[in-house]
This record gives C-alpha cells, sequence and structure tokens, in this order.
C-alpha cells in the first residue's frame, strides 16, 4: 500500500472512527482523528488506547487524536466521517467552507428525523463543492479493529474517489468493494440498525432458528420494499450493504443495535436499554422516522410498525406477534415484482 500524501481525516472518536483509523495507519496512511473532548485525545496520545470505546485496541503511532476541526478540515482532501447522525450536521455546517473540493465519506448509518435524509445528503447540502461518497457493509468495528476478514463497500458516482478509498483501505483484512448506487447503500445501512433491534428482542427471549431466519428474510423484504417506492434498486440489497449487514447486525451480540434488543427482551424499558449501552444505536431513531415515512408513503412495514408499537404504543409483544402471525397470506419476494423484474 503507497501512502498518501496529505494526511487522512477521520472525524469521530468512537468505535468506528478509531477502528477505520487505525486501518488507514496500518496501510501506511498519517491520519488525524478528530474527536470533540480534548481529555479523550489526550488519553488516546499518551496511552495509544481508547478506552471509553475500543478498550485493549493498540492504536497505531501514525494516529493523531486531535481536536480543532477546521484545521484538521483544512489540512486533509480525504475526510471520513464516523458522527452519529444526530450529530453531522450541527458539527459540520459551521466549516462548510473549509470542505470544498473534498471528498468526504460518510460512515455513518442513520437518517435526520426532520428531514429524512440520509447523511450523504447532507454533507451534499453543506458542502455543494465537495465529491461525496458513503461506505457501508458488514462492518462491525471491534471486529474490523481486531483484524477479522471483513469486506466493505464504497458507493459513489465518482469513480476516482471509491477508487482513492480503495487505495487507501484496502489491505490485508479488508476488502474494498466499489458501487455506483450511493442511494441504495446508503439507506441498507440505515434500514437493518432497526431490525438489528428486534433480532436481539428476539433472540434474547430465546426464539427458535426458524423464527430468526423468518425475521432476517421477512425484514430484507420489508427494507427493499420500502427502497424500491423510495427510487432505489433493490439489487443492491442482495450485496453486502444490504443483506450483508443485516445479517451481522442481526446475529451479532456485538451489534449495539443488537444489544438494545436484547436490553428490551430481558425487559428494561427503551431509556433503561439505550442508558446501559452507552453508545450510539441508529435504529432507536430510525425506527419513528421511518415508521412515519413508510406511513406517508404507503409503503406495507409490518415489522416496523409492529416494534414501533410495542416500543412506543404501549402495545406488548405478544399481541403485536399475534397481529403479524395472523395477517393476510402474502406472496414471497413480493419487493421484485413492485420493482418490475
Ligand atoms: N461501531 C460500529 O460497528 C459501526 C458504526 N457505524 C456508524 O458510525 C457512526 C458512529 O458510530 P460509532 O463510532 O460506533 O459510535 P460510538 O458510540 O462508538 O461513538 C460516538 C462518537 O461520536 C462522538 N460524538 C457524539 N456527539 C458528537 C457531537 N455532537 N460532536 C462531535 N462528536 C460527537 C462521541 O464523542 P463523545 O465521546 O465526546 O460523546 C464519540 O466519539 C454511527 O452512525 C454508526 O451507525 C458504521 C459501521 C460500524
Ligand atoms: O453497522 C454496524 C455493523 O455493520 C454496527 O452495528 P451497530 O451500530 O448495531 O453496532
Amino acid at each position: 500500500m503507497t501512502a498518501n500524501s496529505d494526511p487522512i481525516a477521520v472525524l469521530g472518536g468512537g468505535s468506528f472512527g478509531t477502528a477505520i483509523a487505525n486501518l488507514l495507519a496500518e496501510n501506511g496512511q498519517s491520519v488525524r482523528l478528530w474527536m470533540r473532548d480534548p481529555d479523550q485525545a489526550e488519553v488516546i496520545r499518551n496511552q495509544r488506547m481508547n478506552p471509553k470505546y475500543l478498550q485493549g485496541i493498540q492504536i497505531h503511532a501514525a494516529v493523531e487524536p486531535v481536536t480543532q476541526l477546521q484545521e484538521t478540515l483544512a489540512s486533509c482532501s480525504l475526510i471520513f466521517v464516523a458522527l452519529p447522525s444526530s450529530a453531522l450536521r450541527q458539527a459540520l455546517q459551521p466549516y462548510s467552507a473549509q470542505l470544498t473540493h473534498k471528498m468526504l465519506i460518510s460512515t455513518t448509518k442513520g437518517i435526520e428525523a426532520k428531514s429524512f435524509k440520509l447523511m450523504s445528503q447532507i454533507l451534499e447540502e453543506i458542502a455543494p463543492q465537495a465529491r461525496i461518497g458513503v461506505m457501508s457493509g458488514p462492518n462491525l468495528a471491534r471486529e474490523i479493529a481486531e483484524h477479522a476478514l471483513t469486506a466493505t463497500v464504497v458507493a459513489s458516482t465518482d469513480e476516482a474517489l471509491c477508487q482513492a478509498v480503495q487505495q487507501v483501505l484496502h489491505g490485508q483484512t479488508l476488502r474494498v468493494y466499489a458501487s455506483p448506487d450511493r442511494f441504495g447503500v446508503e439507506l441498507g445501512g440505515a434500514l437493518k440498525n432497526v431490525y438489528a433491534i428486534m433480532a436481539g428482542m428476539a433472540a434474547s427471549l430465546g426464539t427458535g432458528e426458524n423464527t430468526k431466519s423468518m425475521l432476517i428474510t421477512r425484514a430484507l423484504a420489508e427494507m427493499t420494499r420500502f427502497a424500491v417506492k423510495l427510487g432505489a434498486n433493490p439489487m443492491t440489497f442482495l450485496g453486502l450493504a444490504g443483506v450483508g449487514d443485516l445479517i451481522v447486525t442481526c446475529t451479532s451480540p456485538k451489534s449495539r443495535n443488537f444489544q438494545v434488543g436484547w436490553a428490551l427482551g430481558e425487559g428494561l424499558s427503551l431509556e433503561e436499554a439505550v442508558e446501559r449501552l452507552g453508545e450510539v444505536a441508529e435504529g432507536v431513531n430510525t425506527l419513528k422516522v421511518l415508521k412515519q415515512k413508510a406511513e406517508e408513503l404507503n409503503v406495507y412495514m409490518p415489522l416496523v410498525s409492529g416494534l414501533h408499537a410495542v416500543l412506543f404504543e404501549g402495545r406488548t409483544l405478544a399481541q403485536v406477534i399475534a397481529a403479524l402471525m395472523c395477517a393476510e397470506p402474502k406472496t414471497d419476494v413480493d419487493f421484485i415484482s413492485l420493482a418490475g423484474f
């Protein structure tokens, strides 16, 4: 791997930002890992660890923790954004002038509540002159940091941008695939978090393997149906950023969304589950906005409606399960015919 001449910025000192920064550094890049908390930066600088988010992972010497956002943006032409969706606009809006002509890669898997915008759409709004891409796929931060063999997708119609990301991130333990379908790749990453909450809940209640499989497969049908309604290419959902990410997040206790679901299954309230997690679980907010959008667009999303009913409308799980199982019989893979195939 040849080193890029400019340093590369990673915004967000959480688990994913730290994992990506480390991989870039291991590939020979010089990396500025921006975080808002000077104390956290100091700890990383001195201990070469990020104990708050990635306990036990050694941070490469070429990762420089920084807290000056303006300087960081000015000094880097390739910028990975790993901020929670609730923070991205607010954090970057004041620096739109510094983002002109930069390559911005969103790794954030969420949807803005008030606008239903995906994060790359917000970046485009903040920085219309920037070059925009997204990175998404079955990418649990801890596994990436521990060098589990992993694949991801960089998506943009800007082929040179995809190649730039492949050049700096592709390595011994991470394969980076390119896709021109930015919208589909990004939407898949955001939607699957909701189903991971359901899967975590199902797992903690001791459901059978048939049930787990039904849940994941019908989740794929439901999220694809929604995506088709928004004009996305359903084929993207058969790739790493669709079914790939859905599988990992719905089956792994390392997923924070799965953990929230697990805690709910144990009887904790949503507030208690989120509090216990202490990290970002994007699926909670996505569930709220997705339920509303599905209604607006008249898309049939019984799993989303069911989870929403349990978490926000005072319905019991038993009531929701009974309604789901007794609903009128449907056709399998209906989203393919909806898409005109
Ligand atoms: N973790 C994973 O496995 C993966 C995560 N992602 C996505 O990456 C995004 C970030 O997740 P992740 O790194 O896991 O989250 P974490 O919960 O691990 O960390 C969140 C980070 O965001 C920072 N932050 C929160 N609010 C602000 C703000 N207003 N301004 C600046 N920084 C802020 C936190 O800083 P502080 O400590 O100061 O609060 C912390 O560094 C999410 O959208 C997630 O879906 C994508 C793929 C995999
Ligand atoms: O997106 C992820 C894996 O691809 C991480 O999922 P969680 O945010 O649920 O941990």
